[in-house]
């Protein structure tokens, strides 16, 4: 149990009504306090009844930062394909500019921040299975927890308009005091029985994955595009999110876990893949492409790894991230590091070709303007970048909708971080869609592009109870 011993809310909410009624638009005012040591994930779990559809979660692969955010205090988002990313930026900026903030602590990750995200392409066409989710979405909570390295923290935000009075106060005290006096219990154990799964159009997706090698070798400008596919599964009951998401930081350790509600749906992953991080002006990225199986032994294991440093296919199908990387981050950044050679990244269920990338951002970057010079890179879209997503657009079936784009946070400060969201799935109540792609360059074979893909649904589906060879 933890107590919060309250001192200044009820004076900054009141302040807060007040200033909304002098700048005639809602206020946000933001508290936050240290707490004794709390799981986030058991927070996340006490949120369940009053508030699902409205949490989020979040752990990056150090293990350093771990937050979970229960209710919504202000929702950004944007439904235009232009402009998206600076829309909600300047919309996160305003709203930030006339805030309250009242904290003695300073670290990214507490107090004010949204969470959410973008949809791969804004300009495809749009099915039924991402009815819930816009072309942008972000969510400030209501109430976050908040542990960074070892500490943790709870923030308290509160979207103050005129027309409310002190009971707002009560009202947000009690809530968060029911959330904080849940009884911890941790979900353990086996998530709804897997009743049976269904790989989407298969036959389709190998028939434009040759299309795909078609166009590559028509001597085009196109060098490099990611096709991915859809696994659709069925459960006897409704997915607990919250074991799944225990199940995925157990199997995954070293990769991002992050879960996004929105009306109802649960979007979930666990990526090997930073797409950017942003502390002050020290900025990271990564690039992550390039894949084989884990061997079964650590004989076969260093085999395939050595294989893979090797292997003329992937080292391309890696070195166009890179230079596409390198190429976005020049315009951004005082300076980028790269090292000369990727190195590998091993993962539960496949290894990877991977080259850390480090950068000093302008004084005029935010990590906005890195996300939206960043997505899609060629480990999601292709290359050239514009015309990768028209052919995606063209040649793939699935409405990706937040699969492969950017997911991720940003505090009041502008620190924050963005994975790229594969090895994710769409949880809707008994049943959940899971996606994998993979790259293909002008010497792919369809047949191994099809066998990567379905490593790449693993994570997701052993985390959920189930197989696949
Ligand atoms: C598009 C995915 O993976 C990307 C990231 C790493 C390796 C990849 C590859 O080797 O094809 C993909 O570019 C996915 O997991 O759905
Ligand atoms: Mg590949």
């Amino acid at each position: 149990m933890v107590t919060i011993h309250e001192t200044e809310l009820k004076e900054k909410i009141l302040l807060g009504i007040t200033k909304a009624g002098e700048l005639n638009r809602p206020i946000l005012v933001s508290e936050v306090n240290k707490v004794e040591p709390t799981e986030p994930l058991a927070f996340f779990n006490n949120g369940n009844e009053a508030f699902f559809g409205e949490r989020f979660y979040w752990k990056n692969p150090e293990g350093s930062l771990n937050i979970a955010g229960v209710g919504i205090a202000a929702q950004l988002s944007s439904e235009q394909a232009e402009g998206r990313f600076s829309k909600i930026d300047r919309k996160w900026k305003q709203l930030i500019q006339d805030s309250i903030v009242s904290t003695p602590h300073h670290a990214p990750g507490i107090g004010p921040l949204m969470f959410g995200g973008f949809s791969f392409d804004p300009l495809k066409e749009k099915t039924a299975l991402w009815s819930k989710y816009p072309e942008a979405l972000f969510h400030v909570p209501r109430f976050m927890l908040t542990m960074v390295d070892g500490d943790v923290y709870v923030t308290t935000n509160v979207l103050c308009t005129k027309h409310d009075d002190v009971s707002l106060f009560y009202k947000v005290v009690a809530e968060r005091d029911s959330l904080l006096k849940e009884d911890e219990h941790l979900a353990v154990g086996k998530t709804a029985p897997l009743k049976g799964m269904t790989e989407i159009k298969p036959a389709e997706w190998k028939k434009s994955v040759t299309e795909a090698i078609r166009q590559l070798n028509m001597e085009g400008l196109l060098k490099k595009v990611v096709l991915a596919r859809e696994l659709r599964l069925f459960f006897d009951k409704k997915v607990e999110t919250g074991t799944l998401l225990q199940n995925l930081e157990s199997e995954q350790k070293t990769s991002f876990i992050f879960s996004f509600e929105s009306g109802g749906d649960s979007f979930i992953g666990a990526s090997p893949e930073r797409l950017v991080q942003k502390h002050g002006k020290s900025v990271q990225s990564a690039c992550l492409a390039g894949s084989f199986p884990r061997g079964k032994t650590d004989t076969e294991d260093r085999q395939l790894s050595s294989q893979l440093l090797n292997d003329e296919k992937n080292l391309a199908e890696h070195q166009y991230v890179v230079d596409m990387i390198r190429n976005a981050l020049e315009g951004a950044c005082e300076q980028v590091k790269i090292p000369d050679k990727p190195s590998l990244m091993k993962i539960r269920d496949i290894q990877h070709l991977f080259t850390p990338v480090e950068g000093v951002a302008l004084d005029t970057t935010s990590l906005l303007d890195l996300v939206e010079r960043l997505h899609p890179t060629p480990a999601l879209g292709g290359l050239p970048k514009q015309l990768a997503v028209e052919t995606i657009r063209e040649l793939e079936e699935l409405d990706r909708g937040f699969y492969a784009a950017p997911i991720g946070w940003m505090d009041y400060a502008g620190n924050g971080e963005f994975a790229v969201a594969i090895r994710s799935g769409l949880i809707q109540g008994q049943e959940a869609s899971l996606f994998a792609g993979c790259g293909v360059v002008a010497n792919s074979d369809v047949e191994s592009e099809y066998v990567e893909t379905r490593l790449k649904f693993r994570p997701m589906l052993s985390a959920l109870g189930g197989t696949i060879e």
